[in-house]
This record gives C-alpha cells, sequence and structure tokens, in this order.
C-alpha cells in the first residue's frame, strides 16, 4: 500500500486511514488501550477468520475476545445486532471497551452500529477485509443492518477512531468478491475522477496482486474522505454526500427485492452504475455512447451490467420508496452530467424510471 496514512478531518472525530504497517500499527493501538485498562473486542465472520487464522492473534487479540458471525449480507440483520450486543453484555463490557469490526461491509457496518448503540456509544475502529470495505464501507462512519423492508434502513452516523487498510489480506479474497470491491471502485471514478475512470480502462484484468492497485484504493478512499468531510451527515441540499450513492437507488432495490445475498452488494451496484447512466442519458445529461462505455469498463472487471433475471416492476419500485434520499415522496437520484462528474437529481418523473427499469 502507498506510504501516507490519510486523515478524515471531522474536528474531534477526526480519524486516520492507514494505508502502510497497519498490521503494526493495529497491534500498537490494542496494546495502548490494554494499557490504558481498557478491553477490546472484536466482530468478525466465520469466513475472514478461517482465510486469516493468525492476523488477530499476532495483532494482540484474544479468542475469548472474537464474535464470529456467519459470512454474507444475512448478518446484517436485527438478530446479529441482538447477538452482538449480548455478546457484549454477557462479557460485562462497558463504556472504556473498544469493538473493532474485522471483514467486509457487512462486518463493518454491523459493528459500527453495535458501537454506535451499546452504552450509547463506546470507541469502535474498521480493519477492512474486503476490496469494497477498504474503498468504500470502512471510511465514512454510515453504519447500519437491514430490514427486511429495505437496505441499511437502521442505523448512525459513528465514525471509527481509525481504519487500517492492509492490502496482504485481499489475496485471500474470492474473485467474486474482489470482482464486487471494483463496482465501488468504478463508481468513485464515475462521480468523481475522470482520470480514475481512464485508467481502469487501461487496467482491466487488475487484481489483487496487481502493482496498481494500492494508489487505486487510496484514490477512492481519499475521494471519500473529502466529500465526507464536507458533508458528513449527508444533510446538503443538492450534490454532497448523497453524491457517493451513485447507482445505490437502483441497487439497494435489487438486492431488496431479489433476496439479500442473492447479488453482492457490489454485483447490484454494478448494474445500478449502467441504469444510473442510461438515466443520465434520458435526462439529456450524457450522450448515448457514455451507456456502451460505463457496461464496457463494468464488464471487464467481471461484474453484471444487468439483472440475472428480471425482478416485478411494483417491488422495486416500492422499494426505491423507500430510500433515504426520497423527499415528500418524491425520488432524488444521483445522476451524472459528465462521467467524472455526478449531481443530485430531483422531481424524476417515476414513469421514466420504470421506463430504465425494463432495460435491466
Ligand atoms: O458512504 C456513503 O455515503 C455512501 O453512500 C457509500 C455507499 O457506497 C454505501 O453503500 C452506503 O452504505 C449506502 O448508504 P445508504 O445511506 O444509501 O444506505
Amino acid at each position: 500500500m502507498s506510504t501516507e496514512s490519510l486523515q478524515v478531518e471531522l474536528a474531534e472525530r477526526s480519524y486516520p486511514i492507514h494505508f502502510s504497517g497497519s498490521h503494526e500499527l493495529l497491534k500498537k493501538e490494542v496494546h495502548r488501550l490494554r494499557d490504558m485498562g481498557r478491553s477490546v473486542r472484536v466482530i468478525s465472520d466465520a469466513r475472514v477468520l478461517d482465510a486469516q487464522p493468525d492476523y488477530l492473534a499476532q495483532a494482540g487479540f484474544k479468542d475469548s475476545e472474537i464474535l464470529s458471525l456467519p459470512p454474507g449480507e444475512q448478518s446484517k440483520s436485527v438478530d446479529s445486532f441482538s447477538q452482538a450486543l449480548s455478546f457484549l453484555a454477557n462479557q460485562a463490557c462497558n463504556r472504556d471497551c473498544a469493538l473493532f469490526a474485522f471483514g467486509g461491509g457487512v462486518i463493518g457496518d454491523l459493528a459500527g452500529y453495535v458501537a454506535a448503540s451499546y452504552l450509547r456509544g463506546i470507541d469502535f475502529y474498521q480493519i477492512p477485509t474486503t476490496l469494497l470495505s477498504m474503498v468504500d464501507s470502512s471510511v465514512g462512519g454510515k453504519t447500519g443492518i437491514n430490514l427486511p423492508e429495505g437496505k441499511n434502513l437502521v442505523g448512525a452516523f459513528w465514525q471509527p477512531k481509525a481504519v487500517y487498510i492492509d492490502s496482504t489480506l485481499l489475496q485471500s479474497l474470492p474473485p467474486r468478491e474482489f470482482a464486487a470491491g471494483m463496482a465501488e471502485v468504478i463508481k468513485y471514478g464515475m462521480l468523481a475522477d475522470a482520470g480514475l475512470l481512464s485508467d481502469l480502462e487501461d487496467y482491466a484484468g487488475l487484481s489483487a496482486a496487481s502493482e496498481e492497485l494500492p494508489d487505486v484504493v487510496r484514490r477512492c478512499c481519499a475521494i471519500k474522505a473529502q466529500v465526507v468531510a464536507d458533508d458528513e451527515k449527508e444533510t446538503a441540499s443538492s450534490g454532497g454526500r448523497a453524491l457517493l450513492n451513485l447507482g445505490h437507488t437502483f441497487a439497494h432495490a435489487i438486492e431488496n427485492v431479489a433476496g439479500y445475498g442473492e447479488y453482492l452488494h457490489g454485483e447490484a451496484v454494478a448494474i445500478g452504475l449502467v441504469l444510473a447512466t442510461r438515466l443520465s442519458v434520458e435526462l439529456g445529461q450524457l450522450h448515448t455512447e457514455s451507456v456502451e462505455r460505463v457496461e464496457s469498463i463494468i464488464a471487464s472487471y467481471q461484474l453484471p451490467t444487468r439483472l440475472r433475471d428480471p425482478l416485478p416492476m411494483d417491488q422495486l419500485m416500492l422499494a426505491m420508496q423507500r430510500d433515504k434520499k426520497t423527499r415528500g415522496g418524491k425520488l432524488r437520484f444521483v445522476s451524472m452530467k459528465a462521467l467524472g462528474e455526478a449531481i443530485t437529481s430531483d422531481g424524476v418523473d417515476p414513469k421514466l424510471v420504470e421506463e430504465i427499469w425494463t432495460q435491466a
């Protein structure tokens, strides 16, 4: 990884994203906490712990301090949330306990929400193990769980104290998971960095071992850190943090209607990015050729550009109504006025949205 750390600037809630020497820095932090008499706990999943059997022990954690949940989106649930709270309460963890998330986006979002809720808030650290969580979900403090009614419908903004990005962890990541992470990388190019998008065209076939990957991860984190610093709680009247949701209004509806886990989050985002491009064309903001270009970039990273099977339109439209960007019953979309420059679009005609879905 790149030698520097990045700082997410949020006044008293500022924190570093470490890209180099992360494992060593993590170990130091665990020791520092223990030296202060504080306890530490970890939430992880069975697949990550199997793939990385020694990582936590080498950083100073003990087995009894680790809660292992089943892998996959199903663990981002009220049941797992409750299980994790009981894990802390049964061990009499108090307010000086620090909670570490060791896993991908599901574990990070869940553990963050547990940390935000337990005793009204305890310290929280992110150790992302997937590409998706390294470039996106571990940064910015959006934590939460899914409901049967919709994706991420319950949660809190709760910033981590630090993020430890260790690219060596990607070597054991299954190819499908790596590809899913690339969807969020492509998203960053599409929303804020035309140069990154062009580079991704040149790098097609990027893998965990590619020498370009550390710089790509850092570029995504730098965009996210800036957007979050400018609009931490997504309250800007236009643009702002909502732009990070490019493709997600469609993606969350796909995940909810198809059933959580049917599509990986990144796979749904990949389809959502194509649909957001089609929407931008229909709104007269992009040329038609943009769709072909976006589809080609997405496909070159072994990601889907279309749904495997059609999903019921009424359910997709209903799921979209529950999107957190909706105001006064009206959908707010993130579209692009150029590839590399996202904007928010209000008052989009639902008929147009239905028409876009028919092309999914
Ligand atoms: O951090 C953000 O803000 C994002 O929108 C990043 C998204 O990629 C991420 O999936 C996020 O968790 C979605 O948030 P939501 O508010 O739409 O549930």
